[in-house]
């Protein structure tokens, strides 16, 4: 008998899976907002027109095939830590930042938590929001470490539940490792204000807890580069040790070059060297080294002045769509006479919107409507449009009312 008779049928992704579906459905007007993937308003992909400047560039360079080094592309890894911590971080000044390329922002969890589960000398336990990017739970598990959970999101609010956030982090043992998504919280939208993240930080101080900051939305959330990056920073500055995973797949359309970084903020130059030849042994054997064009491409957006201003526009210039389909959304729903609250569609930031929607209500609107979303009533927001909000705000209402 075949060696895999013993083989389960797993279950579709959580996520991918919503894009298979919505492939298969046959309706002229079915809508998609599944997959965190920016669209235009024609609901079309956008390659940045930075992206495809660089990429020109790029081929007239006539450059090699070579390997990059295990870490990467260096141009790309340099310009990715002085995105995220600022050039005028002093971990950056002191040489106290540890950088490797990775196979997008999945392939930084990966590297941070095959590090942790290897070397982080206390507790392998990584605490993660409730609720959390899909994926999270199986990449920290897939690399060795116990995933728990923390409170984050209050349903009978729909805001933040900071009480229940910082009760659970203080309780975690000493030296919890805490995933923290940086800004635009996946898949809630529900991101602490500037006050809410000091208190964060007083309490992971408090506990030594050890901070893993996932940003996948670096200037797509806000608009601002520099305003996404705050907590991040304001941890760094507060003299945390932590690690961070950045992903370049949104907020330069580069879903499928796969391109971001893993980073490590240590004590000295001295120790960087050190984390920095463990961090290769992981690197090594997983991949040996990542995809080159991806990476040349940011490196020539993130060097070059007059790309780089154009990409904050057209970063910005995305942020600004999905704001104002939240807003037009929520408009037409009030228009419809729905009586229920609807004011965190537009409070919420970034990709996704975190209707509240029921699974149930979610199952009606795939069934009936055509309307594609997961079903913890998340929906990304690039999915809307001004010929589609209409018809989605009707059907929402339909399931509510
Ligand atoms: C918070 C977060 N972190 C990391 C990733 C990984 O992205 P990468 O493409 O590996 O750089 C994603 C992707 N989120 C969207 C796509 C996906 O699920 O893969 C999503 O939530 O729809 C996140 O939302």
């Amino acid at each position: 008998i075949s060696a895999w008779s013993k083989v389960p049928l797993g279950p579709p992704d959580a996520i991918l899976g919503i894009t298979e579906a919505y492939k298969a459905d046959k309706f002229d007007e079915k809508i998609n907002l599944g997959v965190g993937a920016y669209r235009d308003d024609a609901g079309q992909p956008y390659v940045l027109p930075s992206v495809k400047e660089a990429e020109l560039r790029l081929l007239t360079q006539l450059l090699d095939k070579e390997y990059a080094g295990i870490t990467g592309v260096p141009t790309f890894t340099k310009l990715a830590a002085q995105l995220a911590y600022s050039p005028s971080c002093p971990a950056l000044q002191e040489d106290r930042i540890v950088i490797t390329q990775s196979i997008s922002g999945t392939g930084a969890l990966r590297i941070g938590g095959e590090f942790l589960a290897k070397w982080y000398p206390y507790g392998k336990t990584i605490y993660v929001p409730t609720p959390t990017w899909a994926n999270h739970g199986a990449v920290f598990r897939d690399s060795g470490l116990e995933v728990k959970s923390y409170r984050y999101y209050d349903k009978a609010t729909i805001s933040l539940d900071l009480d229940g956030m910082l009760e659970d982090i203080e309780a975690a043992p000493v030296n919890s490792v805490i995933l923290l998504h940086a800004c635009a919280h996946n898949p809630t939208g529900v991101d602490p204000t500037p006050e809410q993240w000091r208190k964060i930080s007083e309490i992971v101080k408090k506990r030594d807890h050890f901070v893993f900051f996932d940003m996948a939305y670096q200037g797509f959330a806000s608009g601002d580069t520099d305003r996404d990056a705050y907590a991040l920073r304001y941890f760094v500055e507060q003299g945390h040790q932590l690690v961070l995973s950045q992903s370049f797949a949104k907020n330069m359309g580069l879903y499928g070059e796969r391109v971001g970084a893993f980073s490590m903020v240590v004590h000295s130059a001295e120790e960087k060297k050190r984390v920095d030849s463990q961090l290769k042994i992981i690197v090594r054997p997983m991949y040996s080294n990542p995809p080159i064009h991806g990476a040349r491409i940011a490196a020539e957006v993130l060097s070059d002045v007059g790309l780089y201003k154009q990409w904050l526009v057209e970063v910005k210039g995305m942020a600004e769509r999905i704001i104002k389909m939240r807003h037009l959304l929520k408009q037409h729903l009030e228009e419809l006479g729905s009586t229920r609250n609807w004011s965190h569609i537009t409070s919420q930031i970034g990709m996704f919107c975190y209707t509240g929607l029921t699974p149930e209500q979610v199952d009606t609107l795939r069934t009936e409507y055509s309307v594609y979303m997961t079903r913890d009533g998340r929906i990304s927001v690039a999915g809307i449009t001004t010929k589609n909000v209409k018809r989605l705000a009707e059907s929402i209402h339909a399931v509510t009312k």
